[in-house]
Protein backbone atom coordinates (compact mmCIF):
# COMPACT_ATOMS: atom_id res chain seq x y z
CA UNK A 1 0.00 0.00 0.00
CA UNK A 2 1.10 3.50 -0.98
CA UNK A 3 0.02 6.05 1.85
CA UNK A 4 0.16 9.62 1.12
CA UNK A 5 -0.32 12.40 4.03
CA UNK A 6 -1.84 15.91 4.04
CA UNK A 7 0.14 19.01 5.21
CA UNK A 8 -1.07 18.81 9.37
CA UNK A 9 0.54 15.16 9.53
CA UNK A 10 3.46 16.07 8.04
CA UNK A 11 4.35 19.01 9.61
CA UNK A 12 3.51 17.09 12.96
CA UNK A 13 5.92 14.64 12.19
CA UNK A 14 8.46 16.79 11.25
CA UNK A 15 8.62 18.56 14.26
CA UNK A 16 8.93 15.58 16.55
CA UNK A 17 11.76 13.98 14.23
CA UNK A 18 13.63 17.44 14.20
CA UNK A 19 13.45 17.48 17.69
CA UNK A 20 15.24 14.45 18.19
CA UNK A 21 17.93 15.14 15.61
CA UNK A 22 20.37 18.35 15.00
CA UNK A 23 19.53 21.07 13.32
CA UNK A 24 19.54 21.10 9.52
CA UNK A 25 19.81 17.73 9.69
CA UNK A 26 16.04 17.02 8.09
CA UNK A 27 16.72 19.44 5.84
CA UNK A 28 20.30 17.61 4.70
CA UNK A 29 18.79 14.53 4.19
CA UNK A 30 16.20 16.22 1.66
CA UNK A 31 19.41 18.20 -0.36
CA UNK A 32 21.16 15.06 -0.45
CA UNK A 33 18.17 12.70 -1.62
CA UNK A 34 16.93 16.00 -4.09
CA UNK A 35 20.62 16.02 -5.27
CA UNK A 36 21.35 12.51 -6.11
CA UNK A 37 18.31 12.03 -8.52
CA UNK A 38 19.19 15.53 -10.25
CA UNK A 39 22.64 14.15 -10.51
CA UNK A 40 21.47 10.72 -12.02
CA UNK A 41 19.47 12.31 -14.42
CA UNK A 42 22.13 14.77 -15.66
CA UNK A 43 24.17 11.65 -16.04
CA UNK A 44 27.35 13.75 -16.14
CA UNK A 45 27.30 16.32 -13.27
CA UNK A 46 30.57 18.45 -13.96
CA UNK A 47 30.14 20.88 -16.59
CA UNK A 48 26.11 20.85 -16.70
CA UNK A 49 24.16 24.13 -16.20
CA UNK A 50 21.49 24.08 -13.06
CA UNK A 51 19.11 26.56 -12.75
CA UNK A 52 17.67 26.80 -9.08
CA UNK A 53 14.08 28.59 -8.54
CA UNK A 54 13.79 29.64 -5.00
CA UNK A 55 11.08 30.96 -3.23
CA UNK A 56 11.71 32.25 -0.11
CA UNK A 57 10.58 29.42 2.61
CA UNK A 58 12.25 26.19 2.90
CA UNK A 59 11.65 24.34 -0.12
CA UNK A 60 13.73 26.82 -1.69
CA UNK A 61 16.52 25.74 1.00
CA UNK A 62 16.22 22.51 -0.46
CA UNK A 63 17.07 23.36 -3.65
CA UNK A 64 20.11 25.65 -2.44
CA UNK A 65 21.63 22.93 -0.71
CA UNK A 66 20.70 20.53 -3.74
CA UNK A 67 22.64 22.55 -5.60
CA UNK A 68 25.37 23.32 -3.50
CA UNK A 69 26.22 19.97 -3.35
CA UNK A 70 26.30 20.09 -7.76
CA UNK A 71 28.44 22.60 -7.94
CA UNK A 72 30.85 20.71 -5.55
CA UNK A 73 30.85 18.19 -8.24
CA UNK A 74 31.51 20.41 -11.04
CA UNK A 75 27.97 21.85 -12.46
CA UNK A 76 27.43 25.29 -12.99
CA UNK A 77 24.99 26.38 -10.79
CA UNK A 78 22.93 29.32 -10.91
CA UNK A 79 20.07 30.21 -8.54
CA UNK A 80 16.96 32.63 -9.29
CA UNK A 81 15.65 33.95 -6.22
CA UNK A 82 12.04 35.08 -5.41
CA UNK A 83 12.92 37.50 -3.24
CA UNK A 84 16.64 38.23 -2.77
CA UNK A 85 16.02 39.29 1.09
CA UNK A 86 13.78 36.04 1.79
CA UNK A 87 15.96 33.57 0.72
CA UNK A 88 17.23 30.89 2.76
CA UNK A 89 19.99 32.07 3.96
CA UNK A 90 22.27 29.30 4.92
CA UNK A 91 21.37 27.55 1.73
CA UNK A 92 22.51 30.43 0.03
CA UNK A 93 25.41 30.61 1.34
CA UNK A 94 26.44 27.11 1.08
CA UNK A 95 25.36 27.58 -2.71
CA UNK A 96 28.18 30.78 -2.96
CA UNK A 97 30.50 28.32 -1.19
CA UNK A 98 30.60 25.45 -3.30
CA UNK A 99 31.38 28.31 -6.36
CA UNK A 100 27.24 28.72 -7.16
CA UNK A 101 26.38 32.01 -8.20
CA UNK A 102 22.67 34.19 -8.00
CA UNK A 103 21.63 34.65 -11.98
CA UNK A 104 21.31 38.50 -12.77
CA UNK A 105 18.86 37.27 -15.88
CA UNK A 106 16.88 34.42 -15.18
CA UNK A 107 15.30 33.93 -18.70
CA UNK A 108 18.88 33.78 -20.00
CA UNK A 109 19.73 31.43 -17.46
CA UNK A 110 16.75 29.42 -17.92
CA UNK A 111 16.97 29.31 -22.12
CA UNK A 112 20.64 27.55 -21.47
CA UNK A 113 19.63 25.24 -18.60
CA UNK A 114 20.05 21.56 -18.82
CA UNK A 115 18.15 20.96 -15.84
CA UNK A 116 16.27 23.12 -13.76
CA UNK A 117 15.40 22.27 -9.68
CA UNK A 118 11.70 24.04 -8.91
CA UNK A 119 12.09 24.96 -5.29
CA UNK A 120 9.33 27.44 -5.46
CA UNK A 121 7.05 26.82 -2.89
CA UNK A 122 6.34 23.17 -1.32
CA UNK A 123 4.32 22.16 1.59
CA UNK A 124 3.59 25.95 2.01
CA UNK A 125 2.60 26.87 -0.55
CA UNK A 126 -0.94 28.25 -0.46
CA UNK A 127 -3.56 29.27 -3.41
CA UNK A 128 -1.95 29.02 -6.51
CA UNK A 129 1.49 30.80 -7.65
CA UNK A 130 1.76 34.28 -6.72
CA UNK A 131 2.14 36.70 -9.74
CA UNK A 132 5.84 37.03 -9.49
CA UNK A 133 6.33 33.35 -9.56
CA UNK A 134 3.69 32.73 -12.81
CA UNK A 135 6.42 33.48 -15.11
CA UNK A 136 8.94 31.57 -13.88
CA UNK A 137 6.91 28.60 -14.15
CA UNK A 138 6.31 29.25 -17.23
CA UNK A 139 9.68 29.74 -18.95
CA UNK A 140 10.92 26.45 -16.64
CA UNK A 141 8.07 24.69 -19.06
CA UNK A 142 9.21 26.51 -22.19
CA UNK A 143 13.10 25.67 -21.56
CA UNK A 144 13.47 22.57 -22.93
CA UNK A 145 15.28 20.97 -19.57
CA UNK A 146 14.40 18.63 -17.09
CA UNK A 147 12.39 20.29 -14.47
CA UNK A 148 12.81 18.62 -11.28
CA UNK A 149 9.96 19.43 -8.54
CA UNK A 150 11.03 20.15 -4.89
CA UNK A 151 8.48 18.08 -2.71
CA UNK A 152 5.86 18.82 -5.01
CA UNK A 153 5.42 20.77 -8.64
CA UNK A 154 4.88 24.54 -7.27
CA UNK A 155 1.73 25.50 -7.85
CA UNK A 156 -0.21 22.47 -6.89
CA UNK A 157 -1.84 21.94 -3.51
CA UNK A 158 -0.26 19.36 -1.63
CA UNK A 159 -3.85 18.14 -0.02
CA UNK A 160 -6.36 18.21 -2.78
CA UNK A 161 -4.66 17.74 -5.77
CA UNK A 162 -6.42 20.95 -6.84
CA UNK A 163 -3.91 22.83 -9.44
CA UNK A 164 -4.71 26.86 -9.51
CA UNK A 165 -3.76 28.85 -12.43
CA UNK A 166 -0.64 28.32 -13.72
CA UNK A 167 1.71 25.74 -12.01
CA UNK A 168 5.40 23.81 -12.80
CA UNK A 169 5.08 20.98 -14.69
CA UNK A 170 7.78 18.40 -13.27
CA UNK A 171 9.33 15.59 -15.13
CA UNK A 172 10.35 14.03 -11.81
CA UNK A 173 9.44 15.24 -8.40
CA UNK A 174 10.83 14.30 -5.71
CA UNK A 175 9.04 14.08 -2.42
CA UNK A 176 10.45 13.73 1.04
CA UNK A 177 9.08 12.17 4.10
CA UNK A 178 6.20 9.99 2.61
CA UNK A 179 3.96 11.00 -0.94
CA UNK A 180 1.53 13.79 -0.98
CA UNK A 181 -2.51 13.18 -1.28
CA UNK A 182 -1.77 16.17 -4.35
CA UNK A 183 0.88 13.97 -6.09
CA UNK A 184 -1.40 10.92 -6.60
CA UNK A 185 -4.33 12.70 -7.39
CA UNK A 186 -5.29 14.44 -10.52
CA UNK A 187 -5.17 17.18 -11.62
CA UNK A 188 -2.18 18.22 -9.61
CA UNK A 189 -0.63 14.44 -10.05
CA UNK A 190 -0.17 15.26 -13.86
CA UNK A 191 2.18 17.79 -13.53
CA UNK A 192 4.15 16.01 -11.13
CA UNK A 193 5.53 13.86 -13.68
CA UNK A 194 7.76 10.54 -11.83
CA UNK A 195 7.72 10.87 -8.47
CA UNK A 196 10.31 9.78 -6.25
CA UNK A 197 10.05 9.54 -2.46
CA UNK A 198 13.09 10.52 0.20
CA UNK A 199 12.76 8.94 3.25
CA UNK A 200 13.53 11.26 5.96
CA UNK A 201 12.50 9.05 9.22
CA UNK A 202 9.49 10.21 9.73
CA UNK A 203 7.39 7.77 12.25
CA UNK A 204 4.23 7.61 10.70
CA UNK A 205 2.85 4.44 11.74
CA UNK A 206 0.00 5.19 13.92
CA UNK A 207 -1.52 8.03 11.58
CA UNK A 208 -4.22 7.03 9.36
CA UNK A 209 -3.12 8.19 5.76
CA UNK A 210 -5.25 10.49 4.01
CA UNK A 211 -4.78 8.79 0.60
CA UNK A 212 -3.29 5.26 -0.22
CA UNK A 213 -2.90 3.38 -3.69
CA UNK A 214 -3.16 -0.32 -3.66
CA UNK A 215 -0.27 -1.87 -4.97
CA UNK A 216 -0.03 -5.58 -6.88
CA UNK A 217 0.38 -7.37 -3.26
CA UNK A 218 -2.86 -5.93 -1.91
CA UNK A 219 -4.86 -6.48 -4.42
CA UNK A 220 -3.53 -10.09 -4.98
CA UNK A 221 -4.28 -10.35 -1.20
CA UNK A 222 -7.96 -9.36 -1.65
CA UNK A 223 -9.08 -11.45 -4.71
CA UNK A 224 -10.86 -14.31 -4.24
CA UNK A 225 -9.78 -17.89 -5.26
CA UNK A 226 -12.12 -20.60 -5.09
CA UNK A 227 -11.59 -23.71 -3.08
CA UNK A 228 -12.65 -27.35 -3.76
CA UNK A 229 -16.03 -26.60 -1.81
CA UNK A 230 -16.87 -23.52 -3.92
CA UNK A 231 -19.85 -23.53 -5.93
CA UNK A 232 -21.89 -20.92 -7.75
CA UNK A 233 -23.40 -19.29 -4.43
CA UNK A 234 -20.05 -19.44 -2.55
CA UNK A 235 -18.22 -17.78 -5.36
CA UNK A 236 -20.90 -15.06 -5.81
CA UNK A 237 -23.51 -14.87 -7.62
CA UNK A 238 -24.59 -11.15 -9.17
CA UNK A 239 -27.48 -9.67 -10.35
CA UNK A 240 -27.44 -7.49 -13.36
CA UNK A 241 -30.15 -4.52 -14.36
CA UNK A 242 -28.74 -3.30 -17.38
CA UNK A 243 -29.60 -2.19 -20.93
CA UNK A 244 -32.53 -1.29 -22.18
CA UNK A 245 -34.22 -1.53 -25.94
CA UNK A 246 -31.79 1.25 -27.41
CA UNK A 247 -28.79 0.36 -25.06
CA UNK A 248 -28.74 -3.28 -24.87
CA UNK A 249 -24.67 -3.47 -25.21
CA UNK A 250 -24.27 -2.30 -22.21
CA UNK A 251 -25.88 -5.03 -20.35
CA UNK A 252 -23.77 -7.21 -22.59
CA UNK A 253 -20.80 -5.47 -21.08
CA UNK A 254 -21.65 -5.11 -18.02
CA UNK A 255 -22.40 -9.18 -17.62
CA UNK A 256 -19.25 -9.42 -19.77
CA UNK A 257 -17.48 -7.33 -16.76
CA UNK A 258 -19.68 -9.82 -13.82
CA UNK A 259 -18.32 -13.01 -15.57
CA UNK A 260 -14.70 -11.74 -16.23
CA UNK A 261 -14.38 -11.05 -12.81
CA UNK A 262 -15.52 -14.57 -11.39
CA UNK A 263 -19.00 -14.74 -10.64
CA UNK A 264 -20.11 -17.99 -9.96
CA UNK A 265 -23.44 -17.05 -11.96
CA UNK A 266 -24.96 -14.10 -13.46
CA UNK A 267 -28.77 -13.00 -13.58
CA UNK A 268 -29.63 -10.56 -15.87
CA UNK A 269 -32.67 -8.68 -15.66
CA UNK A 270 -33.91 -6.36 -18.33
CA UNK A 271 -33.90 -5.65 -22.26
CA UNK A 272 -31.03 -6.93 -23.10
CA UNK A 273 -31.65 -10.52 -22.77
CA UNK A 274 -31.74 -11.65 -26.59
CA UNK A 275 -28.02 -9.91 -26.39
CA UNK A 276 -26.89 -10.95 -23.74
CA UNK A 277 -27.78 -15.02 -24.58
CA UNK A 278 -26.38 -14.23 -28.00
CA UNK A 279 -23.18 -13.63 -26.36
CA UNK A 280 -22.79 -15.41 -22.93
CA UNK A 281 -25.24 -18.49 -22.95
CA UNK A 282 -24.06 -19.02 -19.55
CA UNK A 283 -25.97 -16.54 -17.73
CA UNK A 284 -29.64 -16.40 -16.63
CA UNK A 285 -32.04 -13.91 -17.94
CA UNK A 286 -35.19 -12.87 -16.34
CA UNK A 287 -38.05 -10.25 -17.17
CA UNK A 288 -38.16 -8.70 -13.60
CA UNK A 289 -38.77 -7.09 -11.41
CA UNK A 290 -35.15 -7.98 -9.54
CA UNK A 291 -37.10 -9.05 -6.16
CA UNK A 292 -38.37 -12.07 -8.35
CA UNK A 293 -35.37 -12.92 -10.24
CA UNK A 294 -33.83 -15.69 -8.02
CA UNK A 295 -31.10 -15.45 -5.00
CA UNK A 296 -28.28 -12.80 -5.84
CA UNK A 297 -25.11 -11.85 -3.56
CA UNK A 298 -25.17 -8.45 -4.83
CA UNK A 299 -26.71 -6.08 -7.74
CA UNK A 300 -25.69 -4.33 -10.05
CA UNK A 301 -27.69 -1.55 -11.26
CA UNK A 302 -27.92 1.27 -14.15
CA UNK A 303 -25.80 0.81 -17.13
CA UNK A 304 -27.59 1.77 -20.34
CA UNK A 305 -30.84 1.61 -18.60
CA UNK A 306 -32.49 4.55 -20.03
CA UNK A 307 -35.01 6.87 -18.36
CA UNK A 308 -36.88 4.29 -16.24
CA UNK A 309 -34.31 3.25 -13.91
CA UNK A 310 -36.27 4.16 -11.02
CA UNK A 311 -38.90 1.36 -10.37
CA UNK A 312 -36.00 -1.34 -10.25
CA UNK A 313 -33.43 1.00 -8.65
CA UNK A 314 -36.44 0.97 -5.31
CA UNK A 315 -36.38 -2.61 -5.91
CA UNK A 316 -32.69 -3.82 -5.68
CA UNK A 317 -32.53 -1.29 -2.81
CA UNK A 318 -35.10 -2.66 -0.58
CA UNK A 319 -32.89 -6.02 -0.97
CA UNK A 320 -30.28 -6.81 1.73
CA UNK A 321 -27.33 -7.78 -0.19
CA UNK A 322 -24.51 -5.18 -1.48
CA UNK A 323 -25.67 -2.56 -4.51
CA UNK A 324 -23.54 -0.98 -6.92
CA UNK A 325 -25.62 2.08 -8.78
CA UNK A 326 -24.24 3.17 -11.73
CA UNK A 327 -24.98 5.35 -15.01
CA UNK A 328 -28.97 5.77 -15.53
CA UNK A 329 -29.56 4.46 -12.02
CA UNK A 330 -27.29 7.47 -10.35
CA UNK A 331 -29.88 10.02 -12.38
CA UNK A 332 -33.28 8.83 -9.84
CA UNK A 333 -31.24 8.50 -6.71
CA UNK A 334 -31.96 10.45 -3.51
CA UNK A 335 -29.42 9.93 -0.53
CA UNK A 336 -32.18 8.74 1.26
CA UNK A 337 -32.76 5.81 -0.57
CA UNK A 338 -29.39 4.76 0.00
CA UNK A 339 -28.22 6.08 3.81
CA UNK A 340 -31.08 3.60 5.39
CA UNK A 341 -29.69 0.66 4.06
CA UNK A 342 -27.74 -2.11 6.20
CA UNK A 343 -26.17 -3.26 3.29
CA UNK A 344 -23.10 -1.45 1.36
CA UNK A 345 -24.19 0.42 -1.10
CA UNK A 346 -21.75 1.29 -3.60
CA UNK A 347 -22.03 4.35 -6.67
CA UNK A 348 -20.10 4.52 -9.27
CA UNK A 349 -20.51 8.25 -10.90
CA UNK A 350 -18.03 9.35 -13.53
CA UNK A 351 -17.16 13.28 -12.98
CA UNK A 352 -20.80 14.49 -14.69
CA UNK A 353 -23.01 11.93 -12.85
CA UNK A 354 -21.23 13.18 -9.39
CA UNK A 355 -21.72 16.80 -10.37
CA UNK A 356 -25.02 16.43 -11.05
CA UNK A 357 -25.50 14.47 -7.92
CA UNK A 358 -23.84 17.36 -5.79
CA UNK A 359 -25.63 20.11 -7.72
CA UNK A 360 -22.45 21.73 -8.79
CA UNK A 361 -20.97 21.57 -12.46
CA UNK A 362 -18.43 18.92 -13.84
CA UNK A 363 -15.46 21.53 -13.46
CA UNK A 364 -16.01 21.88 -10.39
CA UNK A 365 -15.83 18.16 -9.60
CA UNK A 366 -12.93 17.75 -11.82
CA UNK A 367 -11.13 20.62 -10.26
CA UNK A 368 -11.36 19.35 -7.03
CA UNK A 369 -12.15 15.23 -7.34
CA UNK A 370 -11.00 14.46 -4.09
CA UNK A 371 -13.06 17.07 -1.94
CA UNK A 372 -16.53 15.65 -4.44
CA UNK A 373 -15.42 11.91 -3.52
CA UNK A 374 -15.96 12.75 0.02
CA UNK A 375 -18.63 14.97 -0.69
CA UNK A 376 -20.98 12.31 -1.85
CA UNK A 377 -19.74 9.67 0.41
CA UNK A 378 -21.03 11.85 3.22
CA UNK A 379 -24.33 13.04 1.11
CA UNK A 380 -25.44 9.36 0.62
CA UNK A 381 -23.71 7.57 3.10
CA UNK A 382 -21.89 4.96 0.75
CA UNK A 383 -19.13 4.23 -0.53
CA UNK A 384 -18.54 6.04 -3.60
CA UNK A 385 -15.99 5.75 -6.58
CA UNK A 386 -15.45 8.58 -8.62
CA UNK A 387 -14.42 8.02 -11.96
CA UNK A 388 -11.50 9.24 -14.33
CA UNK A 389 -8.02 9.46 -15.18
CA UNK A 390 -7.39 9.13 -11.52
CA UNK A 391 -10.45 7.01 -9.84
CA UNK A 392 -11.19 7.50 -6.03
CA UNK A 393 -12.81 5.64 -4.32
CA UNK A 394 -13.79 7.27 -0.29
CA UNK A 395 -15.60 5.18 2.39
CA UNK A 396 -19.04 5.74 3.15
CA UNK A 397 -19.17 8.86 5.21
CA UNK A 398 -21.31 11.15 7.54
CA UNK A 399 -20.99 13.14 10.21
CA UNK A 400 -20.41 11.88 13.38
CA UNK A 401 -17.61 10.41 15.62
CA UNK A 402 -18.80 6.60 13.98
CA UNK A 403 -17.06 8.28 11.11
CA UNK A 404 -13.43 9.60 11.65
CA UNK A 405 -11.78 10.04 8.24
CA UNK A 406 -10.27 6.99 6.83
CA UNK A 407 -8.23 6.93 3.36
CA UNK A 408 -9.09 7.48 0.19
CA UNK A 409 -8.08 5.11 -2.38
CA UNK A 410 -6.64 5.92 -5.61
CA UNK A 411 -6.16 3.82 -8.27
CA UNK A 412 -2.65 3.97 -9.63
CA UNK A 413 -3.23 1.56 -12.66
CA UNK A 414 -5.46 3.49 -14.99
CA UNK A 415 -4.79 4.21 -18.54
CA UNK A 416 -6.32 7.46 -21.18
CA UNK A 417 -6.95 4.55 -23.09
CA UNK A 418 -10.18 3.37 -20.64
CA UNK A 419 -12.23 6.70 -21.78
CA UNK A 420 -14.38 5.05 -24.58
CA UNK A 421 -18.04 3.78 -24.48
CA UNK A 422 -18.72 1.36 -22.16
CA UNK A 423 -15.85 0.70 -20.41
CA UNK A 424 -17.42 1.83 -17.15
CA UNK A 425 -20.15 -0.99 -17.70
CA UNK A 426 -17.44 -3.69 -17.52
CA UNK A 427 -16.02 -1.59 -14.49
CA UNK A 428 -19.19 -2.00 -12.41
CA UNK A 429 -20.51 -5.84 -13.51
CA UNK A 430 -16.14 -6.39 -12.63
CA UNK A 431 -16.92 -4.41 -9.13
CA UNK A 432 -20.34 -6.42 -8.64
CA UNK A 433 -18.66 -9.70 -8.94
CA UNK A 434 -16.31 -8.89 -6.40
CA UNK A 435 -19.11 -7.91 -4.22
CA UNK A 436 -21.01 -11.16 -4.73
CA UNK A 437 -17.85 -12.71 -3.64
CA UNK A 438 -17.90 -11.28 -0.48
CA UNK A 439 -15.23 -8.10 -0.53
CA UNK A 440 -16.11 -4.64 1.08
CA UNK A 441 -17.25 -1.84 -1.03
CA UNK A 442 -14.18 -0.17 -0.71
CA UNK A 443 -11.96 -3.70 -1.31
CA UNK A 444 -14.57 -4.35 -4.27
CA UNK A 445 -14.33 -0.98 -5.70
CA UNK A 446 -10.48 -0.26 -5.78
CA UNK A 447 -9.91 -3.86 -6.48
CA UNK A 448 -12.18 -3.60 -9.67
CA UNK A 449 -10.82 -0.38 -10.83
CA UNK A 450 -7.01 -1.87 -10.48
CA UNK A 451 -7.75 -4.71 -12.51
CA UNK A 452 -9.93 -2.73 -15.05
CA UNK A 453 -6.92 -0.28 -15.22
CA UNK A 454 -4.37 -3.12 -15.78
CA UNK A 455 -6.71 -5.19 -18.06
CA UNK A 456 -6.96 -1.90 -20.35
CA UNK A 457 -3.38 -1.37 -20.46
CA UNK A 458 -3.43 -5.08 -21.26
CA UNK A 459 -6.12 -4.87 -24.11
CA UNK A 460 -4.50 -1.45 -25.86
CA UNK A 461 -0.76 -1.89 -25.68
CA UNK A 462 -0.25 1.47 -27.11
CA UNK A 463 -3.21 1.63 -29.45
CA UNK A 464 -7.29 1.99 -29.32
CA UNK A 465 -9.36 -0.64 -27.80
CA UNK A 466 -13.07 -1.37 -27.18
CA UNK A 467 -14.88 -2.00 -24.07
CA UNK A 468 -14.73 -5.68 -24.65
CA UNK A 469 -11.42 -5.89 -25.24
CA UNK A 470 -10.99 -5.12 -22.05
CA UNK A 471 -13.39 -7.32 -20.41
CA UNK A 472 -11.62 -10.05 -22.47
CA UNK A 473 -8.18 -8.87 -20.85
CA UNK A 474 -9.11 -9.27 -17.63
CA UNK A 475 -8.13 -12.48 -16.97
CA UNK A 476 -4.77 -12.04 -17.91
CA UNK A 477 -4.74 -8.50 -15.75
CA UNK A 478 -5.99 -10.97 -12.82
CA UNK A 479 -3.43 -13.08 -13.87
CA UNK A 480 -0.56 -11.11 -13.66
CA UNK A 481 -1.75 -9.20 -9.77
CA UNK A 482 -2.17 -12.83 -8.50
CA UNK A 483 1.54 -13.89 -10.12
CA UNK A 484 3.57 -11.32 -9.34
CA UNK A 485 1.73 -10.35 -6.22
CA UNK A 486 2.69 -13.94 -4.42
CA UNK A 487 6.30 -14.08 -6.17
CA UNK A 488 7.24 -9.98 -5.68
CA UNK A 489 5.03 -7.52 -4.02
CA UNK A 490 5.94 -4.40 -6.30
CA UNK A 491 4.24 -1.36 -7.97
CA UNK A 492 2.95 -1.56 -11.21
CA UNK A 493 4.63 0.59 -14.04
CA UNK A 494 3.26 3.96 -14.46
CA UNK A 495 4.50 7.39 -13.28
CA UNK A 496 2.89 6.67 -9.40
N1 LIG B 1 10.04 21.08 7.82
C1 LIG B 1 11.03 20.24 7.58
O1 LIG B 1 11.59 19.64 8.44
C2 LIG B 1 11.49 20.00 6.24
C3 LIG B 1 10.98 20.74 5.21
N2 LIG B 1 11.39 20.57 3.99
C4 LIG B 1 10.99 21.45 2.92
O2 LIG B 1 10.32 22.57 3.40
C5 LIG B 1 9.13 22.76 2.64
C6 LIG B 1 8.16 23.54 3.45
O3 LIG B 1 8.79 24.76 3.74
P1 LIG B 1 8.00 26.03 4.22
O4 LIG B 1 7.11 25.69 5.31
O5 LIG B 1 9.03 27.07 4.48
O6 LIG B 1 7.08 26.44 3.01
P2 LIG B 1 7.42 26.54 1.44
O7 LIG B 1 8.85 26.77 1.19
O8 LIG B 1 6.78 25.39 0.81
O9 LIG B 1 6.59 27.79 1.00
C7 LIG B 1 6.50 28.92 1.83
C8 LIG B 1 7.07 30.11 1.17
O10 LIG B 1 6.48 30.30 -0.08
C9 LIG B 1 5.79 31.54 -0.13
N3 LIG B 1 4.51 31.23 -0.77
C10 LIG B 1 3.40 30.70 -0.23
N4 LIG B 1 2.44 30.55 -1.14
C11 LIG B 1 2.95 30.98 -2.30
C12 LIG B 1 2.45 31.10 -3.60
N5 LIG B 1 1.20 30.73 -3.88
N6 LIG B 1 3.24 31.58 -4.58
C13 LIG B 1 4.50 31.96 -4.30
N7 LIG B 1 5.04 31.91 -3.08
C14 LIG B 1 4.27 31.43 -2.08
C15 LIG B 1 5.62 31.99 1.29
O11 LIG B 1 5.66 33.38 1.36
C16 LIG B 1 6.80 31.35 1.97
O12 LIG B 1 7.91 32.16 1.88
C17 LIG B 1 8.73 21.38 2.24
O13 LIG B 1 7.87 21.35 1.14
C18 LIG B 1 10.08 20.76 1.96
O14 LIG B 1 10.49 21.08 0.64
C19 LIG B 1 12.50 19.65 3.72
O15 LIG B 1 13.67 20.39 3.87
C20 LIG B 1 12.51 18.50 4.65
C21 LIG B 1 12.50 18.95 6.04
K1 LIG C 1 8.43 22.91 -5.45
Amino acid sequence: MRAAYGVETVRTAERELMARLPEGALMQRAAAGLAAVCAGLLGRVYGSRVVLLVGSGDNGGDALYAGARLARRGAGVAAVLLDAGRAHRGGLAALRAAGGSVAGDATAALARADLVVDGITGIGGRGGLRDAAVPLARAARESGAVVVAVDLPSGTEADSGEVRGECVRADVTVTFGTYKPGLLVDPAREYAGAVRLIELGLDLGAVEADVEALQHADVAALLPAPGAGSDKYRRGVVGVVAGSKRYPGAAVLAVAGALRGGAGAVRYVGHGADAVIARFPEALVHAGPPSEAGRVQAWVIGPGLGEDAGGALGDVLASDVPVLVDADGLRPLEPEMVRGRDAPTLLTPHAGEAAALLGVSREEVEAGRLVAVRELAALYGATVLLKGSTTLVAPAGGTGAGFAARPVRVNPTGTPWLATAGSGDVLSGLAGALLAAGLGAMDAGSAAAYLHGLAGRLAAGGAPVGAMDVADALPGAWRGVVGRGRTAPGTPSGTV
